[in-house]
């Protein structure tokens, strides 16, 4: 259990003022256990045994502490909706066509409440920053987008949300959506999602995209090639987009899951464009494994890009959650530590390195897509999160809990570790 006190304990001397000092915690960064000094919302020192006089004090006990977990990837507006859908084929085409007749009958209060549940999840399972898409289309109107406001602001407390307006249905087929996105990013929308896909024309909806991008300055989130076929691409596409519009670092892929069907030779070729380019690239594990390869009997791929691969060649690459409890994907709690062990159980990896390797694509490397600092160093924010484990691998290989969060020092949850009450059961106590 995680011990708090309210004093400082006499064997420290007194050398500074601290709000708080964490104690006994495992860190990336460091061997052996350290002290955590928190004042005015601020990391003051990294030390072990820090003496000071702290306003209050907690044991870890050996908690691994990093700075958060970073969900690049969810969909909030849509979530937890299995009872207002059915689910036949179990295809994309049958997910899209379902959502979409639910999506007409959201209110903003119905999305608010949906979407605040599955953010208390995500933030009582450790993750302090998420860029969430919302669709804005005739169907949705603006409520999803309001809904995801309000959220975005009760939450702000515990979690930093991305807003990224997004044209699930296409463009050039619902001309309205293209100034219903414009008003988005209007209004405080922080990015533009497409999903070329959808779309009847793909390239001119890619060419869409990226003039609301470039008129509003943001970044741009495609949803893309959601196949096992790889000449069923219009990656080459938004490569050239990026390049023509000198948005190297500022565009992001999701899904792309026919890269899962390249030969190693044909993914390093296509992974070093990528690279080249500047795209990053969330995939989606859940997702992915529930939807692709519906047209097998036997021998069922799984469909999942190999982002451990591709960040070998360059790529910045990420694992997130996508979707929850709805045609898309009929599972799901926004635990990224739960993720992270499904993507590398997936993809059959075991060596410590590749593992801590996947923990950064649910930390720092999805930090870095979403335009976040990932840091726990003095002088930086003190937005943290303690897990049980003693180190990022087991921390995957585990799926561990999270036991505490602190945004700007301040706690933001906290869950005790569970007892196991042998001795109660054999004496009979309760
Ligand atoms: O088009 C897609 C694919 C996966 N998940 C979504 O929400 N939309």
């Amino acid at each position: 259990m995680i011990h708090a006190a309210m004093v400082a304990p006499s064997q420290y001397r007194f050398q500074m003022k601290a709000d708080l000092v964490l104690r006994n915690a495992l860190i990336a960064q460091q061997a052996g256990l350290v002290d955590i000094s928190i004042k005015d919302g601020l990391i003051t020192g990294i030390e072990r045994q820090i003496r000071c006089e702290a306003v209050e004090e907690e044991d870890l006990e050996g908690a691994f502490v990093f700075p958060g977990f970073v969900d690049s990837h969810i969909h909030l507006d849509k979530a937890c909706i299995m009872e207002r859908c059915s689910i036949c084929a179990g295809t994309l085409e049958e997910a899209v066509r379902e959502t979409a007749k639910a999506k007409a009958g959201f209110s903003e209060d119905d999305v608010y409440q949906r979407a605040s549940k599955l953010v208390s999840k995500a933030i009582m399972h450790g993750t302090n920053r998420m860029r969430t898409f919302v669709e804005i289309d005739p169907r949705a109107g603006m409520r999803s987008f309001e809904a995801i406001n309000r959220v975005r602001e009760d939450y702000a407390f515990a979690i930093d949300i991305q807003i990224c307006a997004f044209a699930q249905e296409g463009l050039t087929q619902e001309p309205e959506t293209e100034a219903m996105l414009d008003e988005a990013l209007r209004s405080g929308a922080d990015l533009i999602g497409g999903c070329p896909y959808t779309d009847a024309d793909p390239a001119e909806h890619v060419r869409r995209i990226f003039a609301l991008a470039c008129r509003h300055d943001v970044d741009v989130d495609f949803h893309l090639d959601f196949s096992l076929d790889p000449e069923k691409t219009d990656l080459p596409t938004v490569i050239e987009a990026t390049r023509m519009n000198g948005y190297a670092g500022r565009v992001t892929i999701g899904h792309v899951t026919n890269l899962s069907a390249l030969d190693p030779d044909a993914l390093s070729a296509i992974g070093k464009k990528i690279a080249d380019a500047g795209i990053a690239l969330t995939v989606l594990p859940a997702t992915d494994l529930f939807l692709m390869g519906r047209q097998y009997s036997s021998n069922v791929p799984r469909g999942i890009a190999p982002a451990n691969l591709l960040s070998k060649l360059g790529v910045r690459t990420a694992i997130a959650t996508n979707n929850v409890l709805n045609p898309f994907t009929p599972f799901g709690d926004a635990s990224l530590a739960r993720m992270a062990n499904l993507y590398a159980n997936v993809m059959q990896l075991s060596r410590d390195a590749d593992i801590d390797l996947v923990f950064d694509m649910v930390g720092s490397q999805a930090a870095s897509i979403i335009g976040s600092r990932h840091e726990l160093i003095v002088g930086r924010p003190a937005d943290m999160v303690a897990l049980d484990a003693a180190n990022a691998c087991e921390v995957v290989r585990s799926s561990a809990l999270a036991l505490a969060g602190w945004k700007r020092g301040k706690k933001t949850f906290s869950r005790p570790r569970a007892q196991l009450l042998k001795a109660a059961m054999i004496t009979g106590e309760s």
